[in-house]
């Protein structure tokens, strides 16, 4: 095993030598199941033909601007499902992170699946077939379960940081239009965005990547790497190196107001979603996603943990099982702000 664990080894593995590289380690439980590798696409043992129709596919469906354009009815709708839930449910101890589970399985699932399965014909739709593969463990699982990390742990920054939480406010006010949460405008909002983009820094959901593969024997900084080995990147150990990051222990979104660095993978210091061959096609419906539902219970809640616990006080204890997650489940109390419109 292998693993790199600075900008530099990072831009060896996945820029220099990314074909090479781009195999995925699979337990070996998986060895004998081609089945399942043969229709995933995380799964997938190395760039194969299946692995780029299944990338296609998603695409076109899901991870493309014109697929989140035309899903963004499916964010709206879904998010408001938790909103209005939450609203009848005032003043009750809510289990946010298992709501906000269920919310972003919905848009993601709803996304994929909302789909005529034959056409006006009567021919099956085989897109629609091999798309159904997809919602399986990565699409709805994986990808939920890395969003809803993130989405906990920005509430969690933010109702510990008042400043913070009245600047997001600030920029959430600039974009309702009408009595509704525009999401182009909230796009446009460079603070929530930074606020996104540090809390994939300082608390990245998969520190390790997912585990790729050697295809063939290469030597990297004059080590030989055999075929088949499994290289690690440690995201985490570069997103809190102190020679790319001031005071990488803190929680500061304005490092990255005025900085180029952007979630695509092409600066190695920062790899929340992996970088190259094997980058996470989901990362800007991540954004998305996280954007609309962490906006809208901000825009329309204000929260407050159980007991009268003061909110700077909040658990902060992490747990690692190939994702890193708070410990403990974020449980608050939503109180409905006083808003003109609602
Ligand atoms: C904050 C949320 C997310 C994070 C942090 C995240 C992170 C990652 C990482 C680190 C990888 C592995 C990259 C590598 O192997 O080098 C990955 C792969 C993947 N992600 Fe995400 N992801 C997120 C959300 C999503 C979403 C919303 C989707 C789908 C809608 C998605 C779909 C995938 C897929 C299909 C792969 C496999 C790519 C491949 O093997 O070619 N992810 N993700």
């Amino acid at each position: 095993m292998v693993v790199a664990s600075s900008p530099d080894i990072a831009r060896e593995f996945c820029k220099t030598h990314d074909r090479i590289f781009s195999g995925r380690h699979l337990p070996s439980v998986y060895h004998n199941l081609p089945g399942i590798t043969n229709s995933s696409i995380v799964l997938s043992p190395d760039c194969s033909k299946s692995w780029k129709l299944f990338r296609s596919i998603g695409q076109t469906c899901v991870f493309s601007s014109k697929a989140m354009e035309s899903n963004a009815w499916i964010r709206k709708e879904k998010v408001m499902d938790l909103v209005n839930h939450l609203r009848t449910n005032e003043g009750k101890v809510a289990n946010l992170e298992d709501m906000m589970f269920a919310t972003l399985a919905n848009i993601i699932s709803t996304a994929l699946t909302s789909r005529n399965l034959f056409d006006i014909h009567g021919q099956e739709n085989n897109e629609y077939k091999a798309m159904m593969a997809l919602v399986n463990e990565e699409l709805l699982i994986g990808s939920t379960d890395s969003t809803t990390i993130t989405t906990v742990w920005l509430i969690v920054e933010l109702i510990r940081n008042q400043e913070m939480l009245t600047k997001v406010h600030d920029e959430i006010a600039q974009a309702i239009e009408g009595d509704e949460l525009n999401e182009i405008l909230l796009s446009q909002g460079h603070y929530f965005q930074a606020c996104i983009k540090e809390t994939l820094r300082l608390h990245v959901p998969a520190p390790m990547l997912v585990p790729h593969r050697a295809l063939e024997t290469c030597k990297v900084n004059n080590y030989v790497i055999p075929k088949d080995s499994m290289v690690l990147v440690n995201a985490w150990a570069i997103a809190q190196d102190p020679n790319y990051w001031e005071d990488a222990a803190s929680f500061k979104p304005e490092r990255f107001l005025d900085s180029k660095i952007g979630y695509r993978g092409t600066h190695f210091e920062y790899l929340p979603f992996g970088t190259r061959l094997r980058m996470c096609p989901g990362s800007a419906v991540a954004f998305k996603n996280i954007q609309m539902l962490v906006g809208s219970l901000l825009h329309y809640f204000d929260w407050s943990l159980p007991n009268g616990v003061d909110p700077t006080t909040i658990d902060t204890n992490e747990k690692y099982f190939t994702t890193l997650k708070k410990e403990k489940p974020l449980l608050l109390i939503p109180k409905l702000r006083k808003l003109n419109s609602v």
